[in-house]
């Protein structure tokens, strides 16, 4: 406790003694009330990725991972919608929410794979009439027509209100929030940390965030504690750490009291943003999953074929795992697991929702997703924590199959086993119970996809990465190839492994490619449909300890796709890699 509390009066200390000469009058109130953050890394991640991409690149990469994309992209449950049909029902929303102006985006543009997006997409920066939204837009990539972008804008220059020389009323919130708020949610109770004194409802106040400073203790920490009155003045401690971090001007909803007495509620009622970006939240449920542009490229790129079975390793909240299971029109089996059980009923509901039938869940540590022995030979290829009950399930299947007179394919009798286990349509059933797996046997899926746990460096908007050491950034690369080992084992000769991750570290993309290839000669890298996203890193990289990170030789680069938030397609950083599998000699 007395350290924290050190922690805090040391950071007002270097922040008085670095401000202290500044006089208010001095202080240009447009550049305090911007909203211009500078990502902070660890100094030894900053020098690497530099080495990965030259300073400039780098700086234009960290400036973009501060914003968020200038659109939302929404991918159309085909299943039972049309791209029409939503743009229809949402401009109908947007009507009914007082934004007249929205416009469909005219399909003007032919195709090019240079500036299919750039032309629907780029941001102006422009102050715009619209409050949200300028276009909805159908995706032009080959394919992709059930893809719809409704395009934001910013960043605004928000005029936060001449208070008669008093300091304005304000609020600070956390990081997370302040990122939430960005991609258009509201402020929300807990995400409160500090408010001026004599704030009641109704009161107009400028929204800013706590972002980690680094402390004299060697450490990251946020200066505040929640409840901290905020001065508005120079004094105020906290004044310096948020010159450059407003995000809007909001409402406030309760009192100064009450937003550090109640536990839930809106706050603050965001009025004018930095960036407009829609919400999506409740809307078209079913009918729409908002989803980023790479992550749906992902399942193209799988190339799942209707009555496959198809593994996804890492798949919570399930936005590839549907994704998948709509390109294979919900035929055959997509089996999807996650370590976590509430991320698995997660799965669950999602897949009820958009009407999803082919999707099997279990909780699994995808470490350990392979089961080797007997068990392994059982006919739902899956050994579950209740082989008895299968087995007994086997047989019945077997009356069931002397009685058809027939025998149903494999997949077939999977299903057939999944609906005496689980009772018919248990996907259907909200909060249902999560079945968990020993693992699956060899060879037993068509194609695996490992969207894998990572440093997320690529996700966006992101105001902090100062976290992330080269020791974190090296065990994730170490946990990535354990778990490709065992989709290695799971995909059957002649199969598909996808591998794909949201970070920006060479490390965890290229270095795995490598590692994949160099360890495995019947892996070979597979062209990707469609093919949107950047080449890949060549070379390699010699980390401060001399450790040589090998990357991807020439000729290997436009085989992966490398997702760039700084290039013109605005989206998060993303990798992926598609390898096809040859015959195994193991
Ligand atoms: C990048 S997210 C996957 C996102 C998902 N594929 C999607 O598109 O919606 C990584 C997921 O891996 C899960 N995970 C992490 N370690 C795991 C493990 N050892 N076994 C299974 N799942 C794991 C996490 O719970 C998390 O949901």
């Amino acid at each position: 406790m007395q350290k924290g509390r050190d922690f805090i009066k040391a950071i007002h200390r270097s922040f008085f003694t670095l401000h202290s000469n500044t006089s208010i009058s001095q202080m240009d109130q447009s550049t305090r009330y911007r909203y211009s953050p500078t990502l902070k890394w660890n100094p030894m991640v900053e020098e690497y990725f530099i080495k990965a991409y030259g300073a400039d690149h780098f700086s234009r990469i960290s400036t973009a991972l501060t914003c968020p994309s200038c659109y939302s992209c929404i991918r159309v449950n085909t299943l039972k919608s049309t791209s029409d049909a939503v743009i229809e029902k949402l401009l109908e929303i947007f009507k009914e929410r007082g934004m007249h102006d929205v416009a469909v985006q005219e399909s003007s543009t032919t195709w090019e794979p240079d500036n299919c997006c750039k032309a629907t997409l780029k941001c102006t920066g422009s102050a715009e009439s619209l409050k949200a939204i300028k276009s909805i837009s159908k995706c032009q990539f080959p394919g992709l027509d059930y893809v719809v972008f409704v395009k934001g804008s910013g960043p605004h220059a928000i005029h936060y209100g001449d208070n008669e020389g008093k300091p304005l009323k304000e609020v600070i919130v956390s990081r997370k929030c302040a990122e939430a708020v960005l991609r258009g949610a509201q402020v929300y109770v807990p995400g409160v940390l500090a408010c001026s004194a004599h704030v009641e409802r109704g009161d107009a106040v400028a929204v800013s965030v706590a972002v980690e400073q680094y402390g004299p203790d060697g450490g990251w920490g946020v200066a505040m504690t929640r409840g901290t009155v905020i001065q508005g003045s120079q004094e105020d401690p906290y004044y310096f750490e948020r010159d450059g971090l407003y995000i809007g001007q909001a409402t406030a909803m309760m009192s100064r009291a009450g937003m550090f007495r109640v536990t839930e509620g809106v706050a603050v009622d965001m009025k004018e943003r930095v960036y407009r970006l829609p919400s999506f939240y409740d809307l078209l449920e079913g009918e729409i999953f908002l989803q980023n542009l790479p992550s749906i490229i992902t399942a193209h790129a799988l190339d799942p074929q209707p009555g496959e079975r198809i593994l996804d390793m890492c798949a919570a909240p399930g936005g590839k795992t549907t994704a998948i299971a709509s390109l294979m029109k919900d035929k055959g089996e997509v089996v999807a697991v996650d370590r976590s059980h509430n991320k698995v009923l997660g799965i669950q509901k999602l897949a009820a929702e958009m009407g999803l039938s082919c999707i099997t869940t279990y909780k699994l540590d995808a470490l350990k997703s392979v089961c080797h022995g007997a068990e392994s030979d059982s006919l739902p290829n899956t050994c579950s924590a209740e082989d008895a009950r299968t087995s007994d399930l086997l047989s019945t299947v077997n009356d069931l199959q002397l009685k058809d007179g027939q025998y149903p394919s494999k997949a077939e009798l999977r299903k057939r086993i999944r609906q005496l286990k689980n009772g018919p349509g248990r996907n259907h059933t909200a909060g249902g119970r999560v079945e968990k797996s020993k693992g699956f046997s060899p060879n037993s899926f068509d194609r695996v996809l490992l969207d894998a746990p990572c440093s997320a460096l690529g996700l966006r908007p992101r105001l902090f990465a100062g976290e992330d050491t080269i020791d974190s950034l090296r065990s994730n690369a170490k946990y990535q190839r354990r778990m490709f080992d065992q989709a290695v084992q799971l995909v059957r000769p002649g199969g598909v492994i996808v591998y794909s991750t949201c970070t920006i570290s060479p490390g965890e993309n290229e270095a795995l490619v490598r590692y994949a290839l160099d360890k495995y000669e019947f892996l070979s890298l597979a062209s990707q449909h469609p093919k949107i996203g950047g080449p890949g890193l060549t070379g390699s990289c010699q980390l401060s300890d001399g450790f040589v990170e090998e990357w991807l030789k020439p000729g290997e680069e436009n085989f992966v796709q490398r997702f760039d938030p700084s290039s013109d397609l605005d989206t998060i950083g993303f990798f992926i890699a598609k390898f096809s599998v040859g015959p195994k000699n193991i």
